[in-house]
């Protein structure tokens, strides 16, 4: 990561950035703890509340209409109703690094995380201040052939080339870029990006989704930085696995 303002710089402004619950990890499958109480994953998402896209400076998100409980993640680690707030990415500047989550020491070229926050509290913004607040799904990106549920989404990127550029994004269903398989592992993590704050619920899926190196080309278009600005192709902006500190990563899975 780039000294300036990469994940090694994070501790000074965020001390949490040593804090013992840290995400990501590096997932190690064979040291995980099978838990047959852990239930399926109930997801529900009405492509009707999608809001539109944003280029954030560090990432692109997809943002939803969180005011109703349209769109919804429960069942599987978590209590009570989580709603869907945004999705969005991280990748590398080359196919060998790219996702924050790593499996036995191996990166991914992109990682996609679906936002959700506990309605048990009034918004997303109180929510990602409580332990028990956000529950975050992450799916892996591996190369292979194009995924066509992914066109749509990168389609719409030359429209947010810079940071700050927001563009109409309709009638989206996140769902379909979900894979097949219901298996995951779950721990108790943080926001992978400031501030940090630990009040994640991970949910990593286990199956990974496909993506093309054309594909992978598209994500690397975008630019950190804001027009009239000497550009920065948005790359490599994941923080790599943190100190797992005790905590139990479970399986849902044998
Ligand atoms: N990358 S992440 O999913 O942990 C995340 C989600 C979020 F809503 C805000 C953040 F700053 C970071
Ligand atoms: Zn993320």
């Amino acid at each position: 990561s780039n000294a300036a303002s990469g994940p090694d710089t994070w501790a000074a402004d965020f001390p949490i950035a040593d804090g013992n619950r840290q995400s990501p990890i590096n997932i190690i499958p064979k040291e995980a703890h099978y838990d047959p109480s852990l239930k399926a994953l109930k997801i529900s998402y009405d492509p009707s509340n999608t809001k539109g896209i944003l280029n954030n400076g560090h990432s692109f998100q997809v943002d939803f209409v969180d005011d109703t409980d349209s769109s919804t993640l429960t069942g599987g680690p978590i209590s009570g109703v989580y709603r869907l707030r945004q999705f969005h990415f991280h990748w590398g500047g080359s196919d060998n690094r790219g996702s924050e989550h790593t499996l036995n020491g191996i990166k991914f070229p992109c990682e996609l995380h679906l936002v959700h926050w506990n309605t048990k509290y009034p918004s997303f913004g109180e929510a990602a201040e409580k332990p028990d607040g956000l529950a975050v799904v992450g799916v892996f990106l591996k190369i292979g052939a194009a995924n066509p549920r992914l066109q749509k989404v990168l389609d719409a990127l030359d429209a947010i080339k810079n940071k700050g550029k927001q563009t109409t994004f309709a009638n989206f269903d996140p769902r379909t870029l979900l894979p097949g398989s219901p298996d995951y592992w779950t721990y108790e993590g943080s926001l992978t990006t400031p501030p940090l704050l630990e009040s994640v619920t991970w949910i990593v899926l286990k199956e990974p989704i496909s993506v093309s190196p054309a594909q992978m080309a598209k994500f690397r278009s975008l630019l950190f930085t804001g027009d009239g600005e000497a550009p920065c192709y948005m790359v490599d902006n994941y923080r790599p696995p943190q100190p797992l500190k005790g905590r139990l990563v479970r399986a849902s899975f044998k």
